[in-house]
């Protein structure tokens, strides 16, 4: 960095005669620096090697802001307009040139290795030696380079350069620094290294830097999106909606900074960055939280060295060319660059009293005339280019010259007077024009682009058919299944279910891409890929929120949350699923399972028949009523009734275009939907008050509610773990999946206990040796091997949930393919189920001792079992589940055998999680 540092200030001073002063337009000289600084330290390069990188990128940049104040149109970005050809070209261009860079290294790796800076650490973690599937990709290797080229220089060229700025209009300031640098690090005469022991001590150089940050930080604001409808500072905001942090504006508020928030005084930061302000996290000009700047100690060091040796050597004096103009291109620059008059230091030029700031300011104001200096005319070429949508305002107001630009454009402006209704009839025209334009690049060109780019990579599907894609295919195949009832032998429902998969799988392999309405599906039915996309816990695949009806059903809760609300409410909530709470319900889950069975024992001496689905729904929902909300089913009772309806009404939309205002529109649909959820949540909060009412006797509970309301209490601070809405949504979700699923495990359980008798006598044998006719106990059921492989069997044919869908985060790499963002990527589990190449040959038969060795060996892949899903989202119930059924098997097979009643049709229908048995 010093070698860097010294070889420009080295050049400066040949520029001049010795002693004599020398203007240099500045902000080049840093962005040549900080550029040569990375390239050394990160890539092993120098900024000649990557000066085309630099240019290409610089391009990239005004290229990319000259677009950010454009209506943003997904499909847009495909589309060979004028700009969106050559970023594609500059971007060929850059990926080629860096390729070339990492080409040269791995070229020299025998003899030289990897190196150890950043390009190195990268290109280690994507070696051959690493195994098959290395951390990083050579594509994202590129992607990271592009990354540090530009973030790695840009922003702390700027930085450098305000600093300058404020140097020079703040004379007092610089000797002050100039004077600690000399005390802490010499003159710099002897060519004295400086060390990071030195630079540690600059405390003014420290504070000063701080306040250039504040006043002109080189990124004005910085964007979040929200991944859900959530609640940010008491307020709903709506899914997809953009967060703009607007770090300028923040950094001049007077309710943060104090009444002299406009100020330049690097002394409000004497104590520290976090005592600056009023917040201790009001300084964002590095972001803060887990995804603040991995550069900001480099970007400090660097600029404390710089100013450090500038200030040891030179005096800076703006020059009276400069015209103050920062302006906002992405970073904020200014925007005719830095004109300073250097002098060797020692002999200052300027003194506070001789030029004061604000007559430095005054003298810039008046002169309106005057013309841009020489020296940035490739900042200036780019910018008539591709011209950015405005300047940003300075932290002294009356330096604004911007404001004669903005006199001009508006004398340039339309000035003929327009008749109103003219107007109005052109308004429409424009406003039709441009919806017209959206619906066709959204519904034709978007699905023609993405659908030629799958090709190219081989993937193929059944083609994109205008405005509903293949939701009538699927409508269709599906409806010819639904008249088709099965052999009580024959396991295989796809036909019926999910025919479309088992069609298209067939004609264009395990990946696939299909269109639900204009939305690209892409099917992942190879459980390698499946693996990468369940097993990613970097927020890459968030969950598909596209229904609206789904999201009323099951609420905000674990199910649809992502990102850190999902780990926030997976923290509150896992202790209540810990194996030691789990065994202590097991003795209410008993009671009620004896409860039921005493009803059929009643019913009648002999055989008696019963139809078992409606009766395990109404058991498991007495079970996670009891267990989980310490109320009963009839308590509950009216909330999964709401909630059945709910459910089928969501479905009976999952085949329809979703278009994402329609979830706003009265519709028939929408406000049954809204009734019902608001039934719903009437009817938890009433349950959770009568827990409220009772908390100063009971206290909060020990169960999932309890749980959740001990997290919301007021005794933890203004900001409790979970709000009220919150839990009222994670009740919805247990309400929801802690009993839907589970019956219907328990229904298939049954029905394959009716048709393999055998295994009924083996499974019978076994609870008889290890429970007798006792209620089982934890223990027993542990022991309950061939149970297990039974159940564990019935979850693969007969799984409650068919399907899983993620969604793509970004344009990004799934085994191997390139997924626009935003497409669906769908899991059909109950297909994968029945894959011979992951299963073997006996795929489709009825076989628990394929479970004997564990779940792990049963098929080809150690992650085949996708009944609950896998990796870091999967069911947080499944210990839960599994032992309910343990239970509820063994204590029927102790008292009743199994008999298929003749009047069962064998037609299993899937109704978003659940396959029910429809009995006739
Ligand atoms: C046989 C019974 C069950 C099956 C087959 C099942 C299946 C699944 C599957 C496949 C997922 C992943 C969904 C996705 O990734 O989109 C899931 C998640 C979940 N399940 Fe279950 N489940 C069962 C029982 C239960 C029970 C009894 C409860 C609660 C008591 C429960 C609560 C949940 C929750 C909260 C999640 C979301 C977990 C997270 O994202 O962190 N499930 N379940």
């Amino acid at each position: 960095m010093s070698d860097c540092v010294r070889s420009m200030l080295s050049d400066w001073e040949a520029k001049g005669a010795a002693g004599d002063d020398v203007e240099i337009e500045l902000s080049r000289q840093f962005e040549e620096l900080t550029a040569d600084v990375i390239s050394h330290t990160a890539f092993g390069s120098s900024y000649k090697e990557g000066r085309q990188v630099f240019l290409a990128q610089r391009e990239l940049q005004f290229l990319a802001f000259s677009t950010a104040f454009n209506v943003q149109i997904p499909g847009f970005r495909y589309l060979p307009t004028e700009k969106n050809l050559r970023t594609w070209k500059l971007d060929k261009q850059v990926r080629s040139m860096l390729m070339d860079i990492i080409k040269t290294r791995l070229a020299n790796k025998d003899t030289a290795g990897y190196g150890n800076d950043l390009l190195g650490l990268m290109l280690e973690a994507c070696t051959p030696e690493h195994g098959e599937a290395p951390i990083l990709t050579m594509d994202e290797i590129i992607d990271e380079c592009k990354t540090f080229f530009f973030a790695g220089h840009d922003t702390t060229s700027h930085l450098l350069t305000w600093a300058s700025f404020l140097l020079s209009t703040h004379p007092a300031w610089q000797d002050k620094l100039r004077e600690e640098v000399r005390r802490e690090c010499g003159d710099g005469e002897e060519e004295e290294e400086l060390t990071g022991d030195m630079l540690n001590k600059l405390k003014l150089v420290n504070m000063f830097l701080l306040e250039t940050l504040r006043l002109y930080g080189p990124v004005p604001a910085f964007q979040r999106r929200t991944s859900s409808d959530l609640d940010l500072g008491g307020i709903h905001v709506p899914e997809g909606a953009i967060l703009t942090i607007a770090i300028t504006s923040i950094h001049r508020d007077k309710e943060v900074w104090g009444e002299d928030a406009g100020e330049f005084k690097p002394e409000r930061f004497e104590n520290g960055v976090t005592k600056a302000a009023k917040h201790p996290n009001a300084l964002l000009s590095f972001s803060s939280g887990p995804r603040s700047c991995i550069g900001q100690n480099f970007a400090m060091m660097e600029a404390k060295a710089v100013v450090a040796m500038m200030v040891q050597k030179f005096s800076l004096e703006l020059s009276p060319k400069y015209v103050h103009a920062p302006m906002n291109v992405i970073t904020v620059r200014p925007r005719h660059g830095l004109p300073m008059i250097l002098e060797p230091a020692g002999c200052p030029v300027l003194s506070e009293t001789l030029v004061p700031t604000t007559k430095v300011a005054a003298y810039v104001t008046a002169d309106l005339t005057r013309q841009p200096p020489r020296g940035h005319q490739a900042a200036q070429r780019l910018e008539d280019k591709y011209p950015p949508p405005s300047a940003l305002d300075s932290h002294q107001p009356d330096l604004e010259v911007v404001g004669k630009e903005r006199a001009q454009r508006e004398r340039q402006g339309v000035t003929a007077a327009m008749g109103v209704a003219w107007m109005v009839a052109a308004a429409v025209v424009a406003v039709m024009a441009s919806w017209a334009f959206n619906a066709l690049v959204h519904l034709v060109w978007r699905p023609y682009a993405i659908t030629r780019k799958l090709a190219a990579q081989g993937v193929a599907g059944p083609g994109y058919r205008f405005f509903s894609g293949n939701l009538g295919d699927i409508k269709r195949l599906r409806g010819e299944g639904a008249v088709v009832t099965l052999d009580v032998g024959d396991h295989d429902f796809i036909p019926m279910v999910q025919p479309h998969f088992r069609k298209w799988i067939s004609l264009y392999g395990r990946t696939f891409v299909y269109w639900t309405g204009a939305r690209p599906n892409v099917c992942v039915a190879d459980v390698n890929v499946v693996k990468q996309v369940l097993f990613d816990r970097t927020g890459l695949y968030p969950k598909n929120l596209m229904n609206p009806h789904i999201s009323r059903l099951l609420g905000k809760g674990l199910v649809l949350t992502d990102g850190d609300d999902w780990k926030r409410h997976r923290k509150v909530v896992h202790p209540a699923f810990s194996m030691d709470k789990l065994k202590v319900r097991m003795t209410i889950r008993h009671a009620l399972s004896v409860s039921m069975m005493s009803e059929w024992e009643a019913k009648g001496v002999n055989d008696v028949e019963v139809e078992l689905s409606s009766r395990f729904e109404e058991l498991t929902a007495d079970v996670i009523s009891h267990t989980a909300f310490g109320s009963s089913y009839i308590q509950g009772k009216k909330v999964f009734l709401a909630q059945r309806e709910l459910q089928f009404l969501a479905f009976s939309t999952v085949f329809d275009v979703q278009i994402p205002a329609f979830r706003y529109l009265p519709t028939d649909k929408n406000l049954k939907t809204w009734k019902l959820d608001k039934q719903v949540r009437t009817m938890l909060m009433d349950i959770i008050k009568t827990r409220l009412a009772n908390k100063d006797t009971a206290g909060y509970g020990n169960d999932l509610l309890g749980l959740m309301l001990e997290a919301c209490a007021p005794e933890h601070g203004e900001t409790p773990l979970l709000s009220m809405d919150e839990i009222i949504d994670e009740c919805k979700t247990f309400f929801f999946a802690g009993h839907d699923t589970t019956s219907h495990l328990l229904t298939w359980a049954s029905f394959l206990l009716s048709t393999h008798p055998e295994w009924q006598d083996r499974l019978r044998e076994e609870v008889r040796r290890e429970c007798g006719d006792e209620v089982p106990t934890g223990d027993m059921l542990n022991k309950l091997k061939l149970v297990n492989m039974f159940l564990l069997e019935t979850l693969r044919l007969y799984g409650p949930v068919s399907v899983i869908q993620r969604k793509a985060s970004s344009d990004l790499d799934l085994g191997g393919v390139q997924v626009p963002e935003g497409a669906i990527l769908t899991i059909p589990i109950a297909t994968i189920h029945r894959d011979k190449e992951v299963w073997g040959e006996d795929a489709g038969e009825f076989r628990p001792e394929r479970f004997e060795n564990g779940v792990t060996r049963a098929a080809k892949h150690p992650n085949a079992l996708l009944s609950f899903s896998s990796g870091p989202r999967s069911c947080i119930g499944q210990n839960f589940a599994m032992i309910e059924a343990k239970a509820v098997v063994a204590m029927i097979l102790q008292r009743f055998t199994l008999e298929l009643s003749p009047k069962y049709v064998h037609a299993p229908m899937d109704v978003l999680t659940g396959w029910v048995a429809v009995t006739h």
